[in-house]
């Protein structure tokens, strides 16, 4: 195994770029959220409100129809778009023009939601993250993997990270079986963890920020809101997993001396995602 590069602030600045004067918000990008079912709509609003605050232009949410108002009312600068029905996801159905797409925060794995998942990526091509249900959906399912475009980049949590790939024995095991199937699958991977390291192919890199106070429910969804927004804005796939996972460990080392440990929550995370981009300026 390669040695992990460093994700620190001189790899971040070779990759951040700066918002031109004359931008607008129709070539800002448009990031769509697709996820959430009764009980969890929360993970969409984590996940739209940290894409609309890492910098894209637009954001819509796709959600199950128990989650229109609740979109809507908690966060005014997104739009939402509902599937057929209530309770969770059945179709992901949409005429949109948007310039990535999040998919997996909330989502259940609902036999219908299953096939919804199937059928959408079977037909998308567009830059795309892959987290939570989604990710379970497609360790249920492991021939859907090939449907997946290359450059996705697919956001495990440790247990998500075992049901993709199977139960590893050693690091080295886990970091082994990470790679082949980044490389037979075209895909970045980051391992979300303390700390999250990120695969792409043979490339190893390792994150720098971030401590225990991310520990804390939703974290994983405003990370995956904010990663489409860089995909949204134009970043390479790999440069917005970089840049994402590194601005979102800093939003917690930023906040840590105001909140501590145990108060620190994921709307927290979002709160500082502006004081993580001026520490980029300065
Ligand atoms: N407000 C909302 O709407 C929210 C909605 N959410 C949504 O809920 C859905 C289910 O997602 P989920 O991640 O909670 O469940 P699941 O995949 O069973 O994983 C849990 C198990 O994984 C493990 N594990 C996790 N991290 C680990 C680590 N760092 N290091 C080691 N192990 C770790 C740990 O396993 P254990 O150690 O207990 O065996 C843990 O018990 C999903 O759609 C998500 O988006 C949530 O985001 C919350 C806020
Ligand atoms: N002890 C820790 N130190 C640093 N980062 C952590 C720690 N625990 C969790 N995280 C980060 O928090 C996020 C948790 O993601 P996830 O488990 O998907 O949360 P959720 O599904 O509740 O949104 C990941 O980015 C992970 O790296
Ligand atoms: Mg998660």
């Amino acid at each position: 195994m390669n040695s992990p590069i460093a994700i620190d602030r001189n790899e971040i600045l070779k990759r951040y770029k700066t918002i031109d004067k004359y931008t607008h918000k129709g070539i800002q990008g448009h990031a769509l959220l697709v996820g959430g079912s009764y009980g969890k709509i929360g993970a969409m609003c984590l996940a739209s409100k940290a894409a609309l605050k890492t910098g894209c232009g637009l954001v819509t949410a796709f959600v199950p129809q128990c989650g229109y108002e609740i979109v809507q009312i908690s966060i005014p600068e997104a739009m939402v778009v509902t599937d057929d029905h209530e309770k969770y996801i059945s179709e992901i159905a949409l005429n949109l023009d948007v310039n990535a797409i999040g998919i997996g925060p909330g989502m259940g794995q609902k036999m219908a939601t299953q096939k919804a998942l199937h059928d959408f990526l079977s037909n998308t091509s567009l830059p795309l993250v892959i987290d939570a249900d989604a990710l379970n959906i497609l360790s249920h399912n492991p021939s859907w993997v090939a449907l997946v475009s290359p450059r996705t980049i697919l956001t495990p949590h440790p247990k998500e990270l075992e049901r993709l790939i199977g139960k590893w024995y050693t690091e080295e095991e886990k970091f082994g079986k990470t790679v082949v199937f980044s490389l037979v699958n075209q895909v970045v991977i980051v391992m979300k963890g303390a700390p999250t390291y990120i695969v792409d192919g043979e490339m190893i890199y390792v994150n720098t920020t971030g401590n225990a106070a991310l520990a804390t429910a939703g974290s994983g969804d405003v990370l995956t809101g904010m990663i489409t927004s860089l995909l949204a804005q134009s970043y390479r796939s790999i440069d917005a997993a970089i840049l994402g996972v590194y601005l979102h460990g800093l939003t917690a080392d930023i906040a840590l001396p105001e909140t501590g440990y145990q108060s620190f929550i994921a709307s927290d995370i979002i709160v500082n995602i502006g004081k993580a981009y001026l520490s980029l300026e300065s």
